[in-house]
């Protein structure tokens, strides 16, 4: 090229060469800035879209200008739609959903206008610029493209940490640090990956002990779920983000294990055990609990606090009952009991196996605080305890117990310590207390719960649990537990039909007793309302008999009810079933 801009000149034609050179630099011009651009695109995605969106009005406008009611309509609905449902494509936080619709509604708004009356470039600008602003300034998105930024350079990282050939499949952004898949190059595994950690975490700029490596069993033997911890999550408290579900066929969130994953447990027919020293947070771990426990609309949720109410009583709103002295545990937990019964001997007739929770049927939770009080106040309490630990899962009546040291004396030699499917250990005092808690030969195992150093920190063992990880459960300040209580207040359930008969009958006085009973609870009315309802509608009845349907209408009880007292009434033969679904009283009077 220089020379034949040397021979041109010696020939005297003016030289061409610096067009010739900057024909040959524009492409490298080009691609530079076009790999700026691809590596800013995020920054840049506010820009981008104004001037997409001012090239498809002008189109709009020259070409569809009826069509902007359309367009503004459109819009409407999806702002509308990202507002209530943003959670399902990863919109989390409200503040998140709002300025999505607001920025859909601007998007929609300015295209309808300048589809028909031509583009507004000044509302535009001043628009992206206002909307740019938070995009800018918004933390996950900074954060999610510094990750990518790092990741894109993962083949010299592969090199350096000799896992040359290894690809990221994808990768995740949270609160904590990041997490990405690795697929493994040609003969390598998991273990080469996990040999090279120290190598990675220099590699990838983390901290010493801030990369985990693990398997993914579902998946090949080639793939490896690497995360990066950018902010310890147990470095200080972890306040409570508010409840995670809304039925207890869900697993409940505790707190976080170190890597910032969720520590999440079913307690779907299952009890609970609550351990650990006094200080050790086994009090804040349960406040955690009730928090999700008030939010489920399918659990109904008794408590026994022999500390005077010390600790239950901030949940009172919520609780169905609570008993704060042994007497009043003991009936407690004997009613407890006549509700397991009634609910075991409803599946049986209904030929079910499992009680099914739901808000007409709710699981029923009984919490104890401090189970060792109990055992020591209230012995004759202890067995119906134990009868609800062996029988209670079917039948959907569940125990939480907390207790500082459950030894043998302190859980009443009975079955309740083994029964208890879900164990929570938070830090013990002597490493003994550690078997006591999580059953014989954890400690040996590695489940070291007298090393945990800070209060609300604890092992988790249940089936889906069964290696020891750290995990720190979330606090909630004591006035956030009267805030969620009163909140939680206004939904609770009402107890089941099933279970209220089975307490109404056990109330029941004994034949030569004319004493009336007190009300056992607060729907008894309303069942005895039901019940004359049903026998009078019975009564009334055609000689064909009246339709499930209309005693329905007429109890005002839901059909499940309806046939449980049909059922009754025609074991004792006070009601008959006339033809399929039709029923009248027995003996018939017209
Ligand atoms: N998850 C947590 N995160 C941070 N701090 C916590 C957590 N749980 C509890 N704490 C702190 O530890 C203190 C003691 O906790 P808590 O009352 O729950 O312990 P405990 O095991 O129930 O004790 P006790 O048996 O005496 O009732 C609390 O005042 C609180 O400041």
């Amino acid at each position: 090229m220089r020379r034949n801009a040397r021979r041109m000149r010696r020939i005297g034609v003016q030289p061409i060469a610096s067009i010739t050179d900057d024909l040959e630099l524009a492409p490298m011009i080009i691609a530079t800035i076009g790999r700026a651009m691809w590596r800013y695109r995020s920054e840049l995605a506010p820009l981008t879209l104004a001037a997409l969106l001012m090239a498809a009005a002008m189109f709009l406008h020259a070409n569809y200008r009826p069509w902007w009611p359309t367009i503004a309509g459109t819009a409407a609905l999806v702002a509308v739609a990202v507002l209530v449902g943003g959670q399902w494509i990863n919109l989390s936080r409200p503040i998140e959903r709002g300025y999505a619709a607001v920025a859909t509604a601007f998007v929609g708004g300015w295209l309808a206008a300048s589809t028909a009356y031509g583009p507004l470039p000044l509302v535009l600008g001043v628009g992206a610029v206002l909307l740019a602003i938070p995009w800018w300034a918004h933390r996950r998105r900074r954060a999610r493209v510094r990750v990518e930024r790092t990741l894109a350079a993962w083949p010299n990282i592969a090199e350096a940490v000799a896992l040359a050939g290894s690809r990221v499949q994808s990768a995740l952004v949270d609160v904590w640090g990041y997490r990405f898949r690795l697929a493994l190059g040609p003969g390598q595994t998991v273990e080469d990956a996990i040999a090279k950690v120290p190598a990675l975490e220099s590699a990838l700029g983390a901290k010493r002990g801030a990369v985990r490596v693990q398997p993914i069993p579902t998946r090949e033997a080639n793939r490896a779920d690497v995360r990066v911890i950018e902010t310890d999550p147990h470095a200080d408290a972890i306040t409570w983000p508010g409840p995670s579900i809304s039925s207890i066929t869900q697993p409940i969130k505790i707190g976080l294990f170190e890597d910032g994953t969720p520590v999440r447990v079913s307690l779907l027919r299952r009890h609970a055990l609550f351990g650990g020293a006094t200080g050790a947070g086994k009090s804040g771990g349960m406040n955690v609990l009730l928090g999700e426990l008030t939010a489920c609309s399918d659990v109904i949720i008794w408590g026994i606090d022999l500390k005077g109410g010390m600790e239950l009583m901030p949940w009172a709103a919520c609780l169905d009952r609570l008993a704060t002295t042994p007497q009043e545990a003991e009936a407690l937990l004997a009613d407890g009991v006549t509700i397991l019964d009634g609910r075991a001997d409803h599946l049986a007739r209904a030929g079910e196996r499992v009680w099914t929770p739901s808000p007409t049927m709710p699981e029923l939770f009984i919490v104890i605080d401090e189970y060792a009080e109990l055992v020591d106040e209230a012995p004759n309490a202890i067995r119906h305890a134990d009868s609800i630990a062996r029988r209670g899962r079917a039948p959907g009546v569940q125990l939480v117990a907390a207790t500082q040291r459950p030894t043998q004396k302190a859980m009443g030699k009975g079955v309740v310590r083994s029964q208890m499917d879900v164990r929570l250990s938070f830090r013990v005092r002597e490493q003994r207390d550690v078997d006591l808690i999580l059953g014989p030969g954890m400690l040996k195992t590695g489940w070291h719960a007298h090393r945990l150093d800070a209060p609300g920190k604890f092992l988790i063992s249940a089936t889906e649990h069964d290696s020891p990880r750290r995990a720190r459960a979330y606090l909630l300040a004591d006035a956030h537990v009267q805030t969620t209580a009163d909140r939680h207040a206004a939904h609770r359930p009402q107890l089941d039909v099933v279970s209220a008969t089975a307490l109404e009958r056990a109330s029941q006085p004994i034949p030569d007793d004319n004493q009336p009973q007190p009300p056992r609870h607060a729907r008894s009315e309303a069942i005895q309302d039901a019940e004359q309802a049903l026998e009078d509608a019975l009564k009334a009845a055609p000689s064909d008999g009246v339709s499930v349907g209309d005693l329905i209408t007429a109890t005002g009880m839901g059909r499940r009810w309806v046939y449980y007292r049909l059922d009754e009434l025609a074991r004792s033969e006070r009601a008959v079933q006339i033809t399929r679904g039709r029923w009248r009283a027995e003996p018939h009077n017209p």
